[in-house]
């Protein structure tokens, strides 16, 4: 029952020890990964089993929560749960102004040469009266499609969130991993149509993440860019698919992060940017998180006639991990929502500004108060 996992969640919380309750992306399952003890344990280099939690700057700590405990429940995703439609950001007028001129300032850099792309990003402030597992049920309700999570460590801190994008997915040698960017608003189901601009800065995440796999990897394939809904927003994605040596894992994970669609390219002039212009410590937004290393035994017919012990087992390692967007870090009374865009020589400051605002309510609309 989701009832009693969240309960067992909830007794966590208040005896202060870490837990993950998440659901991945159109499945009816909800789970949680309970640690016994309230111990911070680092990744070093992703050859651990667990659920990890990973920060934009991978110079700071990747942090691991140890599958002392794990519960699978059956989660109704058609109870439907109300959520706050007309919840909207107040429009911050010095905030505004703050963000347009970094993206301005952003725009000229691409000018003068220093980088192609830049991932900009912003923290909103907003009052939250309700009880967080309330929270929590609400985005399980409304984001069916995303990959909905509520973690907490009590020497970290407590983040939730609902993330249409993947970093990696692998099971044993075979790999998936895409390149999402792009935003439209949706205004009814009908596929938007794509501007040159976002066109460019979704081909400039593709191709970083090609040519940066393609050495790494034993194969890579690119499927067809198509456009695929999050929530009320668009974007586009292209997928790519795989083999590896699952003993690479971790260099494949260094390599892919942070990709363009969170940083920019070339990435480390991009990355400078963020760090020496934005104006607060992004931590574990744009990061990555989820199950990490995991067991699956997969069964196969060996087909031989007369054999009495036909079907095998054999253990492969599985991970599923998430880039850490449309998610906000809560405190007592309020929640801290992370929003950000890519911006190219093409970028309209203006409208930039107002994808973020369009971004924050994914969020913004399931809290409970103003
Ligand atoms: C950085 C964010 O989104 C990324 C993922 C999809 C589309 C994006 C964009 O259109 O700019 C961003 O690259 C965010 O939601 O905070």
């Amino acid at each position: 029952m989701v009832q009693e996992l969240f309960d067992r969640a909830t007794k966590c919380f208040k005896e202060q020890l870490p837990f993950v309750v998440y659901s991945k992306p159109n499945e009816t399952e909800l789970v949680g990964v309970f640690q016994h003890n309230d111990a911070v344990h680092k990744v070093k280099d992703f050859t651990e089993t667990g659920f990890v939690f990973a920060p934009f700057d991978l110079n700071s700590d990747a942090i691991l929560l140890k599958l002392d405990a794990v519960e699978k429940v059956r989660l109704n995703r058609s109870l439907e749960v109300a959520v706050h439609e007309d919840n909207m950001p107040k429009c911050d007028a010095i905030e505004k102004e703050g963000y347009i001129k970094l993206i301005s300032k952003a725009i000229d850099r691409i000018h003068q040469g220093d980088f192609n792309k830049v991932v900009l990003s912003r923290k909103i402030e907003v009052d939250c009266k309700d009880d967080n597992f309330k929270v929590f049920q609400r985005i399980l309700s409304v984001y069916k499609q995303a990959f909905c999570y509520f973690w907490y460590h009590p020497k970290i801190g407590t983040w939730m969130g609902a993330t249409p994008e993947i970093l990696v997915k692998s099971n044993g040698a075979q790999f998936t991993t895409m390149s999402l960017a792009g935003t439209q608003n949706s205004v009814d189901d009908n596929e938007p149509i794509w501007t040159a601009k976002e066109l460019h800065e979704q081909q400039l995440v593709t191709d970083y993440i090609f040519d940066t796999l393609k050495e790494k990897v034993n194969s890579l394939n690119s499927l067809e860019r198509g456009s695929v809904k999050a929530g009320r927003l668009w974007h586009l994605r292209t997928e790519m698919k795989g083999t590896f040596s699952p003993n690479k894992f971790g260099d494949a994970i260094k390599a892919l992060h942070p990709t363009p669609a969170v940083c920019g390219s070339p990435l480390e002039n991009a990355k400078q940017f963020i760090f020496e212009n934005e104006r607060y410590e992004r931590t574990f937004y744009t990061g990555f998180l989820g199950e990490l290393n995991t067991k699956t035994e997969l069964s196969r017919n060996r087909n031989r006639r007369n054999q009495e012990n036909s079907a095998y087992r054999s253990v492969v390692r599985s991970s599923e991990l998430y880039v850490n967007l449309r998610c906000m870090q809560m405190f007592q009374g309020k929640a801290e929502i992370y929003v950000g865009g890519g911006i190219t020589s093409d970028s309209i400051p203006e409208k930039e500004w107002e994808e973020t605002v369009l971004k924050s309510r994914t969020m913004y609309r399931v809290l409970g108060s103003k």
